[in-house]
């Protein structure tokens, strides 16, 4: 049995009422038995911001991208997306707890590629980027054809779109799944270490391709990556965590160049030399 927070309070709006943030974790603890993972954890992501969590093994930033996706759930504080509650939702005037179909409806918002690209391996790249939107969004395959076309231009394999994934590298296998996150129409892509199952040479390739969809279109990025060139050309801001807090903040020319603190520091030394 989970135990509840004494932080685990049901809230129907953010705490000061109005908030522009599009994300916003407030309080949030996430525990595996005893160990807190998420320790009363507090931040925002503004509409169109590009985060990225960076932080040593086991800091808690694939559990945060969990939490996002509903693939986890916290044990207490409140997570809001665009002003709704995940684990509360107003019926009738009252708050009660979320239900899968007002989960569903947030969840339709975020898209997630992940480190490795859980494509179906039995269908085409075509169908694999077309699946969701046809049978979860109700657009037509004549549309979501359309859409595919345009995201695999966009994702540079055009051509491969009869193809499938076990024909391809898996650097053009993560570029498909990231073309199948878009295909959603997602307001907040997460991205988690998406370059970490590629071998190096097919790294950069899939790099350029998230860098251009962060520069050319105004999607919400939260990403956790040990890419820090990536992340310096990328990201508004960027959170370094330890032990589920948040241990410095700051915008990539002064977290990478002049960290404040000392684990930041000792953190990216260790990234670099690695
Ligand atoms: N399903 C699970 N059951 C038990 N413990 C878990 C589970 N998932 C994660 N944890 C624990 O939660 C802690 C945070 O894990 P998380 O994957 O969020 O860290 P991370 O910062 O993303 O690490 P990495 O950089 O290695 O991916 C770790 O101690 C991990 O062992």
């Amino acid at each position: 049995m989970q135990q509840s927070d004494p932080h685990d309070q049901p809230a129907a709006e953010p705490a000061d009422g109005s908030d522009d943030a599009y994300i916003r974790f407030e309080q949030v603890v996430k525990r595996y038995g005893d160990n807190v993972v998420l320790d009363h954890l507090d931040f925002r992501v503004a509409e169109g911001e590009r985060v990225t969590l960076i932080g040593p093994s086991g800091s808690g930033k694939t559990t945060i991208l969990r939490l996002l996706m509903t693939l986890e759930k916290a044990n207490g504080g409140v997570i809001w997306v665009n002003g709704d509650s995940l684990s509360h939702m107003r019926r009738g005037g009252k708050l009660v707890p979320a239900d899968e179909k007002h989960l569903r409806s947030v969840r339709s918002s975020i898209g997630m590629v992940f480190q490795q690209f859980n494509l179906f391996p039995n269908m085409t790249v075509r169908r694999n980027i077309t699946e969701a939107p046809v049978h979860v969004l109700g657009v037509s395959q004549d549309e979501a054809d359309q859409r595919a076309g345009e995201l695999l231009e966009l994702v540079g394999l055009a051509e491969k779109i009869d193809a499938h994934p076990t024909q391809l590298s898996g650097g053009q296998q993560q570029r498909v799944a990231i073309a199948r996150a878009l295909a959603m129409r997602p307001k907040v892509l997460l991205l988690d270490e998406v370059t970490s199952a590629l071998d190096p040479e097919l790294v950069a390739g899939v790099l350029d391709v998230l860098r251009n969809i962060a520069t050319t279109t105004d999607i919400t990025m939260l990403c956790v990556t040990h890419e820090m060139s990536f992340a310096r050309d990328v990201s508004h801001r960027v959170l370094m965590f330890d032990q589920g807090r948040i241990v410095e903040e700051g915008p990539p020319a002064q977290i990478f160049s002049e960290p404040r603190e000392e684990r930041t520091r000792s953190f990216l030394q260790a990234v670099l030399e690695d």
